[in-house]
């Protein structure tokens, strides 16, 4: 029975061509593994070159249509959120939390985005420029000094985890970080996995170091929300106090596990992209020799012009590095930290006249804009001063880094200061070459250098 009706489900719509796979798991298995080997744009081919742009398969326990190129995007991102909502699939539901960000619409998702984004938009990031760089500073001091080789993949991932726990969360305590950051790796390799819940299992392991992450969470949230109801913590302080001391439509406070479910979804959505593509910075800058002169003279020229006896960047030095953020741009452009993402039908609904039933879920990919040559011309050519003087205007829902419409993320900033941070004391700091000359970018899900980047590294002899 279960199965006729899997096999007859959307049988009279015109719904679009593809192969659902096997029975439950759908083509899950062969999708994680594409991109796990860096074959997701091989895999979407294979299926355009059958069903055309726009297709269906099963992905994750769900019919899942993907609606590829610029026309897709912009059916998928600039659909209402009550027709094409942000809500995950399961493996993401689980680990992020049932009150996460993207599982909220309505009134309240509108609430919990705009605390978040009290503390992101950049006139507040401002006030953080130093801190950051004080940080960054200090542990790329810490983790690299006296040692000839370091893994660059590890230590961006600790750094970005470290920036967000200290600036969004002031969690400054090293044990408690520590101990969160190893259930955090567990927890993210979750999110990727086969949603199979069996001792053992990665999803089942994720959901574990959840459950411990909650468990630490709590007495630090009680700790915080007694500050902040006695008014000896400002809800300003960090976005868990903000967050505690929000009030709702009926003035009543959020509940304490929504909290802990958007401290969770935050940290997964903050870490690992950053951390992509600081590592790809660094990896390119360690094999290109054209742009690392060019970065490295963008920064060491900040560093001369600076006045008086300031040691910390400012804003308006972030400001200037305009040639290593395009550097930043173009890396997105052809390796994007994201390959795609999911959306959720809560209604029928159509796009070029094909039938998306409620209950579907729906994928966009950056894949089918941003290598196409008639959006960018010569696309698998590497140049970054394309978003410089570009010759005609990229067309909208066709660069997407960051997504775009109502989920685009509003973390870009934060991501653009930290990045550009890290790079400004990296080059400032060191001088560094590549163990493995010839390494690969390979998906992981997330594009890193497949052997994770080891570098020999000195501290910088010339300073300017
Ligand atoms: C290079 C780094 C980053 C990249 C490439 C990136 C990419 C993205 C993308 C593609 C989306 C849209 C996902 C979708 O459409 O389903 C997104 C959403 C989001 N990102 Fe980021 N992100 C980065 C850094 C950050 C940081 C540092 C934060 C927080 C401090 C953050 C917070 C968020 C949030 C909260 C959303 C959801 C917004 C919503 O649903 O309204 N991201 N990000």
């Amino acid at each position: 029975f279960l199965l006729s009706k899997w096999f007859s489900k959307g049988k009279t719509k015109n719904v679009p061509k593809g192969s659902l796979g096997y029975p439950i798991i759908g083509e899950t298995l062969s999708f994680l593994k594409a991109q796990r080997q860096d074959k997701g744009s091989e895999w979407l081919e294979e299926r355009i070159s059958k069903y055309g742009p726009v297709f269906k398969t099963s992905l994750m326990g769900s019919i899942t249509v993907f609606a590829i190129g610029q026309a897709g995007n912009k059916f998928i991102l600039g659909s209402p959120d009550d027709v094409l909502s942000a809500k995950k699939p399961i493996t993401l539901k689980k680990i992020f939390g049932r009150q996460s960000l993207v599982e909220l619409t309505g009134h309240r998702y509108k609430l919990v985005k705009g605390e978040m984004l009290k503390f992101l938009k950049p006139e507040c990031l401002q006030k953080y420029v130093k801190q950051m760089d004080e940080l960054v500073n200090a542990t790329l001091l810490r983790e690299v000094t006296e040692k000839e080789t370091v893994g660059v993949v590890v230590l961006m991932k600790k750094l970005s985890y470290d920036l967000s726990c200290n600036i969004l969360f002031d969690i400054k305590d090293e044990h408690t970080r520590e101990a969160l950051f190893v259930d955090f790796t567990l927890a993210f390799k979750a999110i990727h996995s086969l949603p199979i819940n069996f001792p053992g299992t990665t999803f089942w392991r994720g959901q574990r170091a959840r459950a411990r992450i909650v468990d630490r969470m709590i007495p630090i949230m009680n700790k915080r929300w007694e500050e902040v109801s006695k008014g000896v913590l400002s809800s300003t302080n960090d976005m868990i106090s903000g967050l505690l001391a929000l009030r709702d439509e009926n003035d009543q406070p959020l509940p304490h596990d929504l909290i802990t479910d958007n401290f969770i979804f935050l940290l997964v959505a903050s870490h690992d992209t950053s951390a992509t593509l600081m590592s790809l910075m660094i990896w390119k800058l360690s094999r290109d020799p054209e742009v690392y002169k060019k970065v490295l003279q963008e920064q060491m020229e900040i560093i001369k012009q600076r006045e008086g006896t300031e040691e910390r960047l400012t804003w308006e030095e972030i400001q200037k590095m305009k040639y290593t953020w395009r550097l930043a741009q173009e890396l997105m452009r052809m390796i994007p930290p994201l390959f795609g993402s999911f959306r959720k039908a809560l209604k029928d609904t159509s796009f070029q006249g094909y039938d998306i039933l409620k209950g579907w879920q729906v994928y966009w990919a950056a894949y089918g804009t941003h290598m196409k040559d008639d959006i960018f011309e010569n696309p698998e050519k590497f140049d970054p001063s394309r978003f410089e003087n570009p010759t005609k205007p990229i067309p909208p829902y066709s660069y997407l880094p960051f997504g775009a419409g109502i989920h685009y993320c509003i973390g870009n900033e934060f991501a653009r200061i930290e990045t550009l941070t890290t790079i400004h004391n990296f080059v400032k700091l060191f001088e560094w070459s590549q163990v493995n000359p010839e390494e690969p970018i390979t998906r992981q899900p997330m594009p890193y250098p497949s052997l994770g980047l080891p570098i020999k590294i000195k501290p910088r002899s010339n300073m300017p």
